[in-house]
């Protein structure tokens, strides 16, 4: 049987999670219309009779401004070196000449399949000429267009991944979607509700630790802590008399309960740590390896 790695690289926005959420038909890395969302690396496993494949979703490439994201460009590269195959997505109305630039620079060692998305958004002409780029790359080993979003030419995906994929035993049992903990994904299911309540700068400066998770006889007791920067950023966070934090757990916990299958009983903490994003032993400690 074929089995093996695959990684979804491209610049923010490209839909990267849209992608994944599409092949796995689950809901496992968060989407948002904001930059820059997808800090972890998600994984899920894809069994079928015939194949196996294991996909991770990467940050985005970005400058490395911060060291958090100094940490996100090296997580970048780890998962590039780690796979047998590279996804590389393309937004099909974003500059092609820059992502072509970025594309070459990674110096790919793993194959790669340029997989032009939002195909459902282009002209004909704009079609023709973006695959007419990338076709001729050498780093191109194959050329795939989709639509993440309609969930168009997954199949001519999966089988280019095929090609490319080793013969190999399953790596994980039967129908396991994923290796990463289910605290991780309350957490960012938590972290996409953020992002969806409040403005600007404020998701950008928040991470969420899931810090309880038992499971009682009824329902899932879980406690999670949002840490912020500074005071001003809790006081938004809480909003007047604890309205936004209230409405914050409510909606998370409907998500959170959706995805178990059972009730949840949801506490929420704002907590301020000053300058977490820029201090190793923080960056370590939340699990930013
Ligand atoms: N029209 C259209 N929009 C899409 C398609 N795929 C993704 N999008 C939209 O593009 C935006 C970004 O998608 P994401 O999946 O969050 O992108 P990402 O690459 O994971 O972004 P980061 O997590 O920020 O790196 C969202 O608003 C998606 O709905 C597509 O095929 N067609």
């Amino acid at each position: 049987m074929k089995a093996g790695f695959v990684s979804i690289f491209g610049r923010p926005n490209a839909g990267k999670s849209t992608l994944l959420n599409a092949l796995m038909g689950e809901k496992l890395a968060i989407v948002s219309p904001k930059v820059q969302t997808t800090r972890h690396r998600i994984k899920g496993i894809l069994t079928e009779p015939e194949y196996q494949i294991i996909f991770s979703d990467t940050p985005g490439i970005i400058e490395p401004k911060y060291k958090l994201q100094e940490k996100m460009m090296h997580a970048v590269k780890q998962a590039l070196e780690d796979t047998d195959v590279a996804l590389l997505l393309v937004d099909v109305n974003e500059n092609h000449e820059e992502v072509n630039a970025i594309f070459e620079a990674l110096r790919l060692k793993v194959p790669a399949i340029i997989v032009i998305n939002k195909l459902d958004e282009a002209s004909e002409a704009k079609k023709k000429a973006v695959f007419e780029l990338f076709g001729a790359k050498s780093y191109c080993k194959g050329l795939v267009g989709i639509s993440a979003l309609n969930k168009t030419g997954l199949k001519d995906l999966i089988d280019a991944i095929l090609k490319l994929l080793p013969e190999n035993p399953p790596f994980f049992e039967g129908d396991e979607m994923t290796d990463l903990p289910t605290r991780f994904f309350c957490a960012e299911m938590i972290r996409e509700k953020i992002f969806y309540l409040y403005q600007e700068e404020i998701p950008y400066h928040t991470t969420v630790i899931v810090n309880e998770f038992k499971e009682k006889s009824s329902l899932i007791k879980i406690a999670a802590d949002i840490i912020v920067n500074r005071e001003t950023q809790k006081g938004i966070l809480l909003g007047v008399g604890g309205k936004m934090i209230r409405q914050l757990g409510t909606e998370a916990r409907k998500d959170i309960e959706q995805f178990l299958g059972q009730k949840v009983f949801l506490e929420l903490f704002v907590k301020v740590r000053p300058k977490w994003r820029d201090n190793e032993y923080m960056l370590k400690e939340y699990g930013y390896h």
